[in-house]
């Protein structure tokens, strides 16, 4: 098996809103696939359509090679799903708390398969832990512990680490580099440009369409974005002011957004871009650099060029 998902022209449909429109998508089995796209851009949908617990309205594909029509109850036996809202009983410990989850599942060899699932993800010396003691750190790696307890060769997580400290992000996504050598495949949708720039690939959705997919190298490549950073010489922040005002109304100016002291622009007609700051540049309070574009300068550029098309009279969106 080479190829993990692989969907066309998954559809999904809420009353009159499309949700998920046309989705086209592969992940490749072994990597880490970022999932991402502005609140309510159809991720979780997805997902859910992948795992069988949504019925798309159109399009078909597989997951580890089972159809996602026909298939669903193998597809949920063989993949581990993660979501946002995750619940345990906050009176068993962590163990009892696996122990419970390989009982409802009826998985064989119960008590060795917890004891190497709490020491795969590093929950041994926590075992005997209250579920309703722990920090939000540690409850999601119970929860990432829970869905591995059954061996799934597929991770779909839906934004695991939201509202999780830095340590503990890191621990997780250490977590889920070590499954991914193991031969695990995972999906995970994130609103955190570290954690994209930590996966394999990335896939970035907005009004329920796919609008980039690859590495975060091709991804920032092939928006064709110009960027620049402008630092004053002083700690002349009013200029800096006046320049934000002044380039936000200038065409050609895509995006423009303060980093600091210094001062992102960007814009994707690169000769446009420059007649436009052609009058800044000869300013001695003004230092430019011509920079390379950010992940995230390129996911503001996808989310405001979707939203150009939303607005456009041919535009179909929900
Ligand atoms: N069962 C449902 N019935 C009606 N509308 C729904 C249903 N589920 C989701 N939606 C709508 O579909 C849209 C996409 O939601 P979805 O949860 O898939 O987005 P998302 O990209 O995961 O968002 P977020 O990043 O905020 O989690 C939203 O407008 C949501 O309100």
């Amino acid at each position: 098996m080479n190829t993990a998902i692989a969907v066309s022209g998954l559809t999904k449909r809420f009353g009159s809103k499309t949700v998920v429109d046309r989705l086209t998508m592969t992940v490749p089995a072994g990597q880490i696939v970022g999932f991402l796209g502005p609140n309510g851009s159809g991720k979780t949908t997805t997902l859910r359509m992948l795992c069988g617990l949504l019925t798309p309205d159109a399009g078909n594909g597989t997951c580890l090679d089972l159809d996602i029509r026909c298939q669903a109850a193998e597809i949920k036996r063989q993949i581990g799903y993660m979501t946002q809202k995750f619940s345990f009983y906050e009176d068993l410990s962590i163990a009892e708390n696996l122990d419970f989850v390989a009982r409802v599942h009826g998985l064989p060899d119960r008590r060795n398969l917890v004891m190497v699932t709490l020491d795969r993800l590093g929950l041994s010396e926590r075992r005997t832990q209250l579920a309703g003691e722990l920090s939000g750190g540690w409850k999601q790696r119970l929860a990432l512990a829970a869905c591995i307890l059954h061996r799934p060769r597929l991770l779909l997580l839906d934004e695991p680490t939201a509202g999780v400290d830095p340590k503990a992000r890191r621990a997780f996504w250490e977590n889920i580099h070590d499954l991914a050598a193991d031969g695990m495949t995972v999906l995970v949708s994130t609103h955190y440009m570290d954690e994209a720039e930590r996966c394999h690939a990335i896939a970035y959705i907005a009004y329920g369409q796919l609008l980039a997919q690859g590495t975060v190298q091709d991804v920032i490549a092939s928006a064709g974005l110009t960027t620049f950073t402008v630092r004053t010489t002083g700690d002349n922040h009013h200029t800096l002011n006046t320049l934000t005002t002044a380039l936000r109304k200038a065409p050609g100016v895509d995006l423009v957004a303060a980093f600091g002291a210094a001062l992102h622009v960007g814009g994707a007609d690169r000769s446009a871009l420059l007649a436009a700051i052609a009058p800044w540049r000869t300013d001695p309070a003004l230092i430019w650099q011509d920079d390379q574009p950010t992940l995230e300068d390129v996911f503001i550029h996808l989310m405001a060029r979707s939203q150009d098309q939303y607005a456009a009279p041919t535009g179909n969106r929900p």
